[in-house]
């Protein structure tokens, strides 16, 4: 794999930024430290994850969904591990199908760990590529656990999402209160979230309308997630009384995160939609001697 030629694009959602991996035939080989080099913002490109584009019939993890989704978004965290589910990620991919002219605007399905995700491409004002994505993102699964989320001498009850991916939703006074994030906030107890948790500071900024912080498992603090804020709309909907399978009415809350504002429906089946933009910003190819020493 060293000597050859690899593509590489990148791209971001509300600033959740990744390296696009084109890789339609499932040939490369992305161990976790060669996708966290690529993520690595000084010695490599630069992103909070990878997004491997591998055609679902060419994945052995995705092959049987090849008949309702023709591409599989491998996705990996800036640490090189691999999560189930990443809501800006399949915006962005399917923005990068978009560009490459694999799909027009439109409907499409996207296979993800977590299952296929129904994503549609709007068209912008002028008829071009560049109007916001929407994913349907599927029903949130609210575990009962009681979860305490701790930053220095502050501790919080968090309410335990599963978007696909766990995460953990704490309500806090000022946004400050979540601190540098530079490490992952302690939660308890360990054994609610086994495999690590993605946790999200949210404050009200008015009626159905909050903001949020969030460090990421695998990444840290990102400046956007997309699973993150649907867990969030969710939760706030709970904690503000709302719960559409009961009034049999979508619920929408506008969630501003650092890079940008995602809009998150709740409709009465509990699908939740999220919707928000998606950019490519740039393409080239490795080099391979930094191939060659990434992968030494
Ligand atoms: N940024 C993503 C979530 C990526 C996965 C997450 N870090 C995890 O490990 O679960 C999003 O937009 O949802």
């Amino acid at each position: 794999m060293s000597n050859e030629r690899i593509a590489f694009l990148k791209g971001h959602g509300t600033e959740n930024d990744f390296v696009i991996v084109p890789d339609p035939d499932g040939r490369l080989e992305l161990p976790a430290d060669l996708v966290a080099r690529l993520c690595d913002r000084r010695a490599g490109i630069g992103g909070d994850g990878v997004l491997h584009v591998v055609r679902s019939a060419a994945h052995p993890e995705a092959r049987a969904m090849a008949d309702e989704a023709e591409w599989f978004m491998d996705y990996r965290n800036g640490d090189g591990s691999i999560a189930e589910m990443c809501g800006n990620g399949v915006r962005v991919f399917a923005r990068y199908l978009q560009h490459a002219g694999l799909v027009g605007a439109g409907d499409l399905a996207v296979a993800t760990r977590a299952g296929v995700r129904r994503v549609h491409l709007a068209k912008d004002a002028a008829g071009g590529a560049a109007g916001d994505v929407t994913v349907v993102m599927g029903r949130a699964e609210l575990p009962e656990e009681q979860v305490t989320v701790t930053v220095g001498d502050r501790s919080w009850p968090a309410r335990n999402v599963n978007m696909g991916n766990p995460h953990a939703v704490a309500f806090v006074e000022d946004l400050g209160h979540a601190g540098d994030l530079y490490s992952a906030p302690p939660f308890s107890p360990a054994a609610v979230y086994p495999d690590g948790v993605n946790v999200e500071f949210v404050v009200d900024r008015g009626p159905r309308h909050v903001a949020m912080r969030v460090h990421e498992r695998g990444s840290g603090e990102t400046r956007s997630c997309g699973t993150g804020a649907c867990a969030v709309a969710v939760a706030t909907a709970r904690r503000d009384g709302a719960d559409p399978a009961v009034t049999g009415s979508p619920v929408t809350y506008t969630v501003d995160v650092l890079g940008g504002t995602l809009v998150i429906t709740e409709l009465p089946d509990g699908t939740v939609e999220m919707t928000g933009p998606a950019e490519i910003v740039a393409e080239g190819t490795l080099d391979p001697s930094w191939l060659r020493a990434a992968t030494a």
